[in-house]
């Protein structure tokens, strides 16, 4: 890859990474207005995955994913080069065209397709409905790669250069990756550690290698660019509402959603040893962490001020860091603990049900089955605005669909219409990007046509994913606070 003077930079290790940042000063002071410069050691910040940032990095090994390139170098050269990269990372795109949907969306369905191709074929299909010979990504793998049509491998008995373990059937389990066994996968996730978003790492993907970032942005770079394998970030939280930054990136950049973790979220007031409520002048946290504890901070008589910060662990060690008396942090006890901060109230949510939904994002999509609950996660604009809602959403109900989640955004693309009526003027319409999630899987026939449906009074339509729904029991009262991650 090529650095901004023209020079030639790898990437050693994911070790290698905070030296990159420790120049990076906390943007907290772009809040609370000090001078105090805060470093961030372990942060994997957006200068250690851009291209152009240093000169300095070295060699790294690529990940062990199938098809990955072996080094980051490859794969940022790659990106720079592939017009869709270039396309899903542009900010004047809102993320494609019909073509663009129907990409994600074959690879989804390809179990489907693959049967009804092989009953026309006459080819038996691989065990577990998957074939991979008849449409990858949305294409014909020998249309769009000629030469390159598969053939089917003959026995071993008369073929001597297939060895006898090759015989085994490949199985669904063979193709999916498992989305609850984490180990040495590199998980990407926003904050520091004790931040929740490492938590929810850790339920997702068990003994993972969590890898904090700076930014969202950075985490889903960090995917993009081979640093890490996986990201996982909030996406809502039952109290506090979408987060919203993660939607707009969501459809910004080309990941896929492949999983969905919920996770209990247990806030405590933190303060430096001998610190006690009466000093405080003032309480710090995620914006989320604030929103989700205003009425019980109300209630404890704390009518200080209330500053967000990047992430609530950022806030407990920036305390520590900066030794404030006067100042406590809504964060885990996790936090707490690594920071050396004391509780002062345990438990501050304003709801014992409080819960987060993360969702888990890799390069791939994971192949739809039918054999657990999924969910499918999609988003659509049309040019006519709000008025192609109704029939959207008719297009789930009538397959008795349900939806469980709904949310608009800004079309950042076209954020206005204007529209011209002869009696009234011209009027300013705003126009928004929708994106629901419902319960279905790609690989069910409903869903499809669902799709198909919705394809024809949408301008533009992308399936961000189909992926198994987050069925742990439900225990409002287990603190997530002290959980360790990795
Ligand atoms: O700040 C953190 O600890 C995070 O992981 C972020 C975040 C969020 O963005 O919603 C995650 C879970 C909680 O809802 C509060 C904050």
């Amino acid at each position: 890859m090529e650095g901004a003077g023209g020079g030639r930079w790898r990437i050693d290790h994911l070790s290698e990474l905070p030296k990159l940042h420790c120049f990076l000063l906390f943007p907290l002071s772009n809040f609370l207005n000090l001078d105090v410069p805060i470093f961030r050691r372990h942060c994997l910040s957006m200068k250690a995955v851009s291209p152009t940032s240093t000169p300095s990095l070295k060699p790294m090994l690529g990940s062990s994913q199938s098809g990955a390139p072996a080094t980051v170098t490859a794969t940022a050269r790659m990106a720079r080069s592939n017009p869709l990269v270039h396309y899903a990372q542009g900010s004047d795109s809102c993320g494609g065209n019909r073509s663009g949907w129907q990409s994600s969306c074959a690879i989804l369905t390809s179990k489907v397709v693959s049967q009804e191709q092989s009953e026309s074929l006459n080819v038996p299909p691989v065990s577990g409905g998957v074939n991979h010979g008849a449409a990858v990504n949305g294409h014909n793998n020998g249309a769009r790669f000629p030469g390159m049509n598969l053939v089917p491998i003959e026995k071993s008995d008369s073929n001597p250069l297939v060895p006898q373990q090759h015989q085994k059937p490949l199985s669904m389990t063979d193709l999916s990756p498992a989305p609850m066994h984490g180990s040495n996968l590199r998980v990407a996730y926003q904050g520091v550690p004790g931040a929740y978003s490492e938590a929810a790492a850790g339920k997702a993907y068990p003994n993972c290698q969590a890898v904090p970032c700076d930014q969202f942005e950075v985490a889903f770079q960090a995917v993009e660019l081979w640093i890490a394998d996986r990201a996982v970030l909030p996406v809502e939280n039952s109290l506090g509402g979408s987060i919203h930054r993660n939607y707009d990136l969501l459809l910004r950049h080309r990941l896929h959603i492949v999983g969905e973790v919920q996770l209990p979220v247990h806030h405590c007031l933190l303060a430096l040893p001998g610190v006690r409520k009466e000093f405080l002048t003032r309480v710090i946290s995620h914006p989320q962490g604030l929103a989700q504890c205003e009425h019980t901070l109300t209630k404890l008589g704390l009518n200080v001020a209330r500053e967000a910060v990047d992430d609530t662990a950022g806030a407990a060690e920036f305390i520590a860091t900066n030794n404030l008396r006067d100042t406590a942090a809504i964060a885990s006890a996790r936090a707490g603990e690594i920071y050396g901060l004391e509780i002062l109230e345990d438990g501050i949510q304003d709801d014992a049900s409080n819960v987060t939904r993360f969702v888990m994002l890799a390069r791939e999509p994971i192949i739809p089955r039918t054999d657990r609950p999924f969910k499918t996660s999609i988003v659509f604009a049309h040019e006519k605005g709000t008025s192609v809602l109704f029939k959207v959403l008719s297009a789930f109900a009538f397959r008795d669909i349900s939806l469980t989640k709904i949310e608009s955004r800004p079309n950042h693309n076209r954020p206005i219409r204007l529209v011209d009526d002869a009696n009234v003027g011209t009027a300013k319409h705003f126009e928004y990007m929708f994106y629901i999630d419902f319960e279905a899987s790609m690989a069910e026939a409903r869903a499809q046509n669902a799709l198909a449906e919705v394809q024809e009074f949408t301008s533009f339509l992308r399936v961000l994913g189909s992926y198994p729904m987050d069925m742990t029991p439900w225990s409002p009262s287990s603190s997530t606070s002290h959980t360790s991650s990795s």
